[in-house]
């Protein structure tokens, strides 16, 4: 087996995957390597599972809002049973074989760098194995979840994200550490699956505190309707767990303790950098890889080394690594034939990535808030508008609720950023999202018509209220 390639890739999740499809389509040869499964975090422990869990307690908040629909009690056997089969059980027989036909390599093995363009790995069966690359690595090892080092907390053994979505029983009663996007996500499928005491501690403010305002207060004020306990400006300050996988006690910096049967912490990931060599190349070692806009490290001389997805820090979204995948692998095959490349660059990151949050109500959002527009010195117009006022939402269900808002440039009338908080929003994001990136003007905008009655028409009403 050769054991020098073009590319070696470390790191078979989503962003890993498609530097690789990418770097081979450009004609060079490559190799990856996944010390678990091909596939990643994203495809076992985070993105599909959630989504799996999340989706029966948004079909069922549907079926609620028309009358004439009987809905029984989820099963959640059924549900859980669906979530295992979205994730293969755990099987990436097809996500190898698909690595192979790209073709390229795959490894099985932890990998780290060796000095310049070597990368060791550590084979499942103890053995080593060193690879060569004539032209590029790529570090696409993700990120892992952060436990915050509060007293008790490692001991207790809290579920992360990691264990929250392989979850093969539902707490009856469960804490949630952190009010960001797998908080809110991960609180409302426990609940809807059978979690009756819910509560999450936010150590700040209010829910999804990086996104508008309103969307977190629209979330709160669900979570309140179903029976999902938030308290904000608190956090654990000590944990108890006297029993393995036992009762946990979380000590707040008020009130009473809070008893219950499993504690889920999301509070932010980190870079999977440990271990990763990073030393051997003069980079820090537990910090993510910083790069430029062609995903190549700026630290690194020579120019070989290139990271992309979660471990760069940029964006921790799927689709964000693909595209940063896609830009790298295109960057490494050109850079290989000598070719120049001005339109090779992550240019989406700029504008600021679209994500949905699939919760009840889906919060959407795509480019700049409000607050963070005007922080960036743009002459800001924010114009919102009710969303349950559109004929196609009120189609939808009877009391439904949603806002949107859309800000606006002033000096070159276009969109920074679209927010929706509302049920069936998340498909109305990718149209915020072409306006936003391709910076649409407002008055060609207004003939973008969209169809009666959907939610759509919300468009035309921000475009309305804005004065058109
Ligand atoms: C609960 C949860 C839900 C999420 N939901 C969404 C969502 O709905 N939409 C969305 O866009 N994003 C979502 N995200 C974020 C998304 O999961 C990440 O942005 C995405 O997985 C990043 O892809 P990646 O390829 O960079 O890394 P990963 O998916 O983490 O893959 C990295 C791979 O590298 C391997 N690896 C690491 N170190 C080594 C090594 N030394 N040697 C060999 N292999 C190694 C790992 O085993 C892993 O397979 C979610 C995250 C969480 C936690
Ligand atoms: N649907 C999606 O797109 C989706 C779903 C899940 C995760 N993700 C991605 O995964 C990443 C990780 O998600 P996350 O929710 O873990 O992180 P996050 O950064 O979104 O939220 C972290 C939360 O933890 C709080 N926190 C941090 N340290 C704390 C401490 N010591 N004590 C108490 N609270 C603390 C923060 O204030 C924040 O509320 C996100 O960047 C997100 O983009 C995306």
């Amino acid at each position: 087996m050769a054991d020098e390639f073009d590319v070696i890739v470390i790191g078979a999740g989503p962003a890993g995957e498609n530097v690789l499809d990418r770097a081979v389509r450009g004609g060079l040869t490559a190799a990856i390597v996944e010390d678990r499964l091909a596939g990643g975090e994203c495809s076992y422990w985070a993105c599909v599972p959630s989504k799996a869990l999340l989706r029966p307690i948004d079909l069922a908040g549907e079926v609620r809002r028309v009358p004439g629909l009987d809905l029984g009690p989820i099963d959640v056997d059924a549900v859980l049973a669906r979530r295992d089969e979205a994730i293969g059980n755990y099987d990436d027989t097809g996500q190898v074989r698909w690595i192979e036909g790209v073709p390229a390599e795959f490894v099985r093995g932890r990998g780290r760098l060796d000095g310049p363009k070597r990368v060791r790995v550590t084979l499942d069966d103890g053995g080593e194995r060193v690879l060569t690359a004539r032209q590029a690595v790529v570090l696409a090892t993700g990120s892992t979840p952060v436990v915050p080092p509060v007293p008790g907390m490692a001991e207790a053994a809290p579920w992360t994200s990691h264990e929250v979505t392989a979850a093969k029983e539902i707490p009856e009663r469960l804490a949630v550490l952190g009010g960001g996007v797998v908080a809110c996500e991960m609180a409302q499928a426990m609940h809807g699956l059978g979690a009756r005491q819910t509560t999450v501690l936010v150590r700040g403010g209010g829910l999804l505190g990086k996104m508008e305002p309103f969307a977190g207060e629209m979330l709160a004020e669900s979570f309140a309707e179903a029976g999902i306990e938030v308290r904000t400006h608190t956090q654990a300050v000590r944990v108890e767990r006297p029993e393995p996988g036992g009762k946990v006690t979380l000590h707040l910096p008020d009130g009473p303790p809070l008893e219950a049967d499993e504690l889920l912490v999301a509070t932010g990931r980190r870079a999977a950098t440990r271990g990763l060599g990073l030393g051997t190349v003069g980079l820090p070692d537990d910090a993510p890889v910083e790069v430029d806009d062609s995903m190549r490290a700026t630290a690194v001389s020579e120019g070989w080394l290139y990271a992309v997805g979660d471990v760069n820090g940029r964006v921790l979204l799927t689709h964000m690594g693909k595209y940063q995948a896609r830009v790298c692998g295109d960057v490494i095959a050109a850079r290989a034939r000598g070719d120049e490349l001005p339109a090779m660059r992550d240019l989406a990151g700029g504008y600021g990535a679209p994500q949905v949050v699939f919760t009840d109500p889906q919060i959407c959002a795509v480019g700049r808030t409000e607050e963070a527009a005007r922080k960036a010195g743009f002459r800001v117009r924010a114009v919102d508008y009710d969303m349950g006022a559109v004929t196609g939402a009120y189609l939808l269900g009877d009391g439904y609720r949603g806002r949107a808002r859309a800000v606006v440039d002033e000096d070159r009338k276009v969109l920074l950023g679209v927010t929706f908080a509302g049920p069936g929003a998340a498909e109305l994001l990718h149209a915020a999202t072409i306006a936003v990136t391709a910076e649409v003007p407002l008055d060609r905008l207004w003939h973008a018509v969209p169809s009666f009655p959907t939610v759509s028409e919300v468009w035309l009403r921000l475009l309305e209220t804005y004065g058109l």
